[in-house]
């Protein structure tokens, strides 16, 4: 077992990862400060792993809420069927949220904890690869609104993040590199020699060898959890942590949250993010030939599979957080390891690189 630790004074905790870590419960509980738990998950992940989880709780006085599967589920209406289960449960102050699931689950029950009461505990217990290395970590929690995705949310930290590497074993492909994608942006942005180390161990990563996988996944956490310690609300760097998302969102919205999973609209959103770098001179042309070569080895898509109206989808991505009245901002790319937030882009330029989406 691994263990990452998110440092923030007073509010840090611990990210587990490896194998076996839903049955050790010994170690998870003893996050649980009250008696009342409501472990919010959804009919994909329960049947699989609820009961594995609930062993752990014995002795507690706990209940189920159960999502519908799927991106368009993330609701602000789910979150307040969250919420009247909280009520029915009876849940105190001192009372914990576990999310079982994947991002979906782990940002609407992270936001649904964050409201109860005005806040109360949450334990993510991520079971996508995407939720270990991104989405459980770092506290960003939130809804999609039909306008846009992530619009309504909070910072709220976990207690802790237990990432049980064996349930990996049931998730599908196409969702498992959609998690890739984001271990390939954290080195993109932020680490060379990880990017390097993606290139090398490629083939491994995309076969779900054990050792190379486990190692990408706390290399990431780690990544991320300096950058949320750093800054935990985005007032500056973490906000690179947004490469290739205002393209993936916008993308995501156009498709209504059901035609391309959040992971692959980043790794587009990466390549998009890059061929503008390179058009305003930012990036060389190399070092997107690497990126694309890397996210086409792993199996991703490097472009979405249909047209797109560039000012559709230009006009999704003025509703994107980073933006300030009147200013495109976005997460550009100087190459391998590098990325900076650029505010004033032109639209001609930005529509021109989307002209081929
Ligand atoms: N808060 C953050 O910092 C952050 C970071 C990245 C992404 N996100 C959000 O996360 C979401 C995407 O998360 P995701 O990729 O985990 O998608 P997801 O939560 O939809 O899960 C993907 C699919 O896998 C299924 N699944 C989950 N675990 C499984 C398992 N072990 N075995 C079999 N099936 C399993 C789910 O039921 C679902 O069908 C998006 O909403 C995105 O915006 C948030
Ligand atoms: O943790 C962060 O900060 C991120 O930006 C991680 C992203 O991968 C993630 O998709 C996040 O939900 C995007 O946040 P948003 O603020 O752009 O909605
Ligand atoms: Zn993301």
């Amino acid at each position: 077992m691994d263990t990452v630790d998110v440092e923030l004074a007073g509010r840090g905790y611990p990210v587990w990862i490896g194998p076996g870590l839903l049955a050790d419960s010994a170690r998870w509980r003893a996050r649980i400060r009250g008696r009342h738990v409501l472990v919010v998950s959804n009919t994909t992940v329960a049947p699989l792993y609820l009961g594995a989880l609930t062993r752990g709780l014995e002795g507690l006085h706990w209940s189920s809420f159960l999502l519908d599967d799927g991106e368009m589920h993330k609701t602000f209406a789910n979150v307040g069927k969250v919420l009247d289960a909280l009520g029915q449960l009876g849940a105190t102050r001192d009372a914990c949220v576990i999310a079982l699931g994947g991002g979906v689950v782990g940002d609407l029950a992270g936001f649904a904890a964050a409201c109860w009461m005005r806040g109360i505990d949450f334990i993510q217990v991520p079971t996508t690869l995407l939720a270990m290395v991104d989405s459980s970590v770092g506290g960003k929690t939130g809804v999609n609104l039909p306008v846009g995705k992530n619009l309504a949310g909070a910072f709220h930290q976990p207690r802790a993040v237990v990432a049980d590497t064996d349930v990996l074993a049931s998730l599908p492909q196409r969702e498992y590199l959609a998690g890739v994608a984001e271990i390939v942006k954290g080195a993109a942005i932020g680490d060379p020699a990880f990017f390097a180390w993606l290139e090398a161990h490629a083939d491994a990563i995309a076969r779900r060898d054990s050792a190379p996988l486990i190692e990408a996944i706390a290399r990431k956490c780690r990544y991320k959890a300096g950058v949320v310690a750093r800054d935990e609300t985005e007032q500056g760097e973490r906000a690179l942590l947004n490469l290739g998302h205002t393209f993936g969102h916008a993308l995501e919205t156009a498709g209504n949250y059901s035609e391309i999973l959040h992971g692959e609209g980043v790794a587009i959103g990466m390549v998009l993010a890059a061929r503008l770098s390179e058009r305003l001179g930012m990036a060389a042309a190399d070092d997107t030939r690497r990126l694309v070569a890397l996210l086409e080895r792993l199996g991703l898509p490097v472009a979405p599979s249909r047209a797109h109206q560039a000012s559709r989808l230009l006009d999704l991505m003025r509703l994107d957080k980073k933006n300030t009245a009147g200013t495109l901002r976005l997460i550009l790319w100087r190459g391998i390891g590098r990325a900076d937030i650029v505010s004033g882009v032109k639209d001609d330029d930005v529509l021109g690189v989307l002209g081929g989406a």
